[in-house]
């Protein structure tokens, strides 16, 4: 069978634009531009990247991207102090925290830290519990952004077997949430999981959030299955490839999303939407 690309770029640019416009209105109506905060801390040259991918496109949408880089020995109560600020500054909407912090700092006291109306990464304890009732909330970029993909393709999801690799705060455990609350009948496989090929051959919707390149082959496919590929990984010649061995599931699988290409750009497209959201919402 013919594997259909899940195009996440191309859908990521026209969602960018109807932000860009629902940005221009919001402007226009409050003087001000909706504003984001992303502090990074330290030098690991792969969340530099995606912070500047994460400024550009901030940029071209109008919102005001403001980037503090902390040097890597900070310490915990400066980084508190300075979400602190931000939660009362009245210019800022949304509050990013890049991940993973260095050791000494406590992720947990840090996403904590951030008012629950800010957190355009939807990682608060308030903002998962919401997600996790039903209720409106800003959701997780990257899970948000596999939803779209999936609406925008026309992708069934109630009463399909959905298998989720990985459980991660970020990625895995969110993903598996929206899903059920979705109507699909999701099972989550970690490093502990002693059949997950099987769980995911059975699978009409494989989302693979593990980070090893090409793991997922055809044998982990069932024809015509929906597969979903968030895992990032940089190889030695500085190519990025995802968790799934493109070529292998080539004909296999019925959909497939490519990386780069596919989940990323969608990802930084929900950051976009989350911090509007969050500026209509504080300015109601
Ligand atoms: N496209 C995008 O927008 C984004 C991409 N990413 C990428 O997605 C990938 C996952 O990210 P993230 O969730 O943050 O990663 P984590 O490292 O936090 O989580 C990885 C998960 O994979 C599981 N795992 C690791 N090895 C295996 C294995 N051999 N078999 C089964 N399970 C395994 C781990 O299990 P256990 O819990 O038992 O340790 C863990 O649950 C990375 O490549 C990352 O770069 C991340 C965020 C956004
Ligand atoms: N607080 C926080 N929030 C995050 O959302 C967050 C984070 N920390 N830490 C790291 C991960 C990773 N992440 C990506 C974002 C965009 C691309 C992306 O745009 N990828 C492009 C390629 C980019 C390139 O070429 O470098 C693509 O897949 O096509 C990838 C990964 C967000 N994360």
């Amino acid at each position: 069978m013919e594997t259909v690309r899940l195009d996440g770029k191309a859908l990521a640019a026209k969602k960018r634009e109807s932000i860009r416009e629902g940005v221009e209105k919001f402007t226009a109506k409050s003087g001000f531009a909706p504003g984001l905060a992303v502090i990074i801390v330290g030098d690991n040259p792969a969340s530099h990247s995606y912070v500047r991918g994460k400024e550009k496109a901030c940029e071209k949408a109008g919102i005001l991207s403001e980037k503090q880089h902390l040097s890597a020995d900070v310490s915990e109560k400066e980084l508190l102090d300075m979400i602190g600020h931000y939660n009362e500054a009245p210019h800022i909407h949304g509050i990013l925290v890049q991940l993973p912090l260095p050791d000494h700092i406590s992720e947990s006291k840090v996403i904590e830290q951030i008012s629950a109306d800010k957190d355009v990464d939807g990682f608060h304890p308030i903002s998962v519990g919401r997600m996790v009732t039903g209720q409106k909330t800003l959701l997780p970029c990257t899970p948000a952004g596999i939803m779209e993909i999936l609406k925008a393709y026309d992708i069934t999801l109630s009463g399909k077997n959905a298998v989720v690799l990985g459980r991660s705060n970020i990625v895995g455990k969110p993903m598996a949430q929206l899903l059920l609350n979705e109507h699909a009948t999701v099972t989550v496989c970690h490093s502990r999981t002693p059949n997950m090929k099987d769980l995911a051959k059975s699978a009409d919707i494989v989302i693979s959030a593990i980070g090893k390149p090409g793991l997922v082959d055809d044998t982990y496919i069932k024809e015509g299955a929906v597969v979903i590929d968030v895992g990032i990984s940089r190889l030695e010649d500085g190519t990025l490839t995802g968790d799934v061995d493109e070529a292998a599931v080539q004909g296999q699988a019925g959909h497939l999303t490519p990386v780069p290409g596919g989940v990323g750009p969608m990802t930084i497209t929900m950051l976009l939407a989350n911090t509007l959201q969050a500026a209509e919402e504080q300015t109601a």
